[in-house]
C-alpha cells in the first residue's frame, strides 16, 4: 500500500494522504509529499491540486509514535525545520492546492491544510492544535499561520487550551473557506478545482507568485523560532508525561509541570 496516492483527471491532481486511521505525517508521507509535488511541477497541464485523506480523518497531525524514536532537542528541532519547509513550499507552490477535510485535520494536519491555498471542510469536522496537550507545541508553522486567519484572540485559545473547533465554527472564523455536510465535500472541491481549471494557466500561475507577498516579513522569523523551541521542548518533563499519556491511552498529568 502507497501512503499516498496520485491521480490526475481534466487538468486537477488529486494527492490523497493514505495511511489510515489516522492518516499520521510520519518521515514517509512528508517524503511522498515532496516526491508528488517533484511530479507535478514536471506537468505543465495541471492547474488545480485537491490534497485530502483517506479514511476517517484528514490527518491527525505529526506522527507521535515517531517522535519516541528521536533522542535530542536537535533532532525535534529538524523535524520541525525538515516539516516547516515542505509546508512552506506547499504554500509557496504555483499551482493553487486545495485541502478537502473530513473527520479531524490535528496538529501537523491543520498546519499542512493551513499551508494549502484553500480549504473546504465538513460542517463537523474537528479543526485545532493539540500540542499543548501532549506537553509539546506547534512545530510546523502553526503558531504563525493560524493567527493570520482565525486573528490573534482566537490563535491564543485554539493553541493553550488545545481544544479542536468545528468545521462550521472554521468557516465562520475564516480558517476554512467553505463548511460543507459530510455528502457534498467531494462535489464542492471538485466543482471549485474545475472552475480554476477553466482560467489561464499564465493568470493563475501571477496570482499564486503575488499573493505571498501579502504575508509579514516577520513570518520567517517567527517559523525560525518556532522550530528552536519545538527541538527544546522536547527535553522538558511535560513532553515525556504528555506524549507517554497519548501512547497509553490516559490523560496527561501537566497540571504541576
Ligand atoms: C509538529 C507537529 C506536531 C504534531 O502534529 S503533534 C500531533 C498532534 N495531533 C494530536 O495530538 C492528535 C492525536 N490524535 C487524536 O486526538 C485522536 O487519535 C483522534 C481525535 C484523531 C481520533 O480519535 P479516535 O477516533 O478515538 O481514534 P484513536 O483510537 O485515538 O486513534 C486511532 C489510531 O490512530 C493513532 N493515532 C491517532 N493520531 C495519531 C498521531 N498523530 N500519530 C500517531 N498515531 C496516531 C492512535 O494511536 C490509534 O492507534 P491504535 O489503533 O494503534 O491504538
Amino acid at each position: 500500500m502507497n501512503a499516498l496516492n496520485y491521480e490526475m483527471s481534466n487538468h486537477v491532481a488529486t494527492i490523497t494522504l493514505n495511511s489510515p486511521p489516522a492518516n499520521a505525517l510520519s518521515s514517509t508521507i512528508m517524503q511522498g509529499l515532496s516526491d508528488i509535488l517533484d511530479q507535478i511541477e514536471k506537468d505543465p497541464s495541471i492547474k488545480a491540486i485537491v490534497l485530502k485523506g483517506e479514511g476517517k480523518f484528514f490527518s491527525a497531525g505529526a506522527d507521535i509514535k515517531e517522535f519516541t524514536t528521536l533522542q535530542q532537542s536537535s533532532d525535534y528541532q529538524s523535524l520541525a525545520k525538515k516539516g516547516q519547509d515542505l509546508f512552506n513550499r506547499v504554500e509557496n507552490f504555483h499551482i493553487p492546492i486545495i485541502a478537502s477535510i473530513h473527520g479531524a485535520a490535528l496538529g501537523g494536519g491543520l498546519e499542512l491544510a493551513m499551508a494549502c491555498h484553500i480549504r473546504i471542510v465538513t460542517e463537523t469536522a474537528k479543526l485545532g492544535l493539540p500540542e499543548l496537550t501532549l506537553g509539546i507545541i506547534p512545530g510546523f508553522a502553526g503558531t504563525q499561520r493560524l493567527p493570520q486567519y482565525v486573528g490573534t484572540a482566537k490563535a491564543y485559545e485554539m493553541i493553550l487550551l488545545g481544544e479542536p473547533i468545528t468545521g462550521k465554527q472554521a468557516a465562520d472564523w475564516g480558517l476554512a473557506n467553505t463548511a460543507t455536510s459530510e455528502d457534498e465535500l467531494a462535489a464542492t472541491t471538485q466543482l471549485l478545482a474545475q472552475k480554476i481549471t477553466e482560467k489561464s494557466g499564465p493568470s493563475i500561475r501571477h496570482v499564486m507568485e503575488l499573493i505571498p507577498y501579502a504575508k509579514s516579513a516577520q513570518f520567517q522569523i517567527g517559523v525560525e523560532k518556532e522550530a528552536e523551541a519545538f527541538g527544546k521542548i522536547f527535553g522538558s518533563k511535560g513532553a515525556k508525561e504528555g506524549i507517554q499519556a497519548f501512547i497509553d491511552k490516559r490523560k496527561p498529568n501537566l497540571k504541576d509541570i
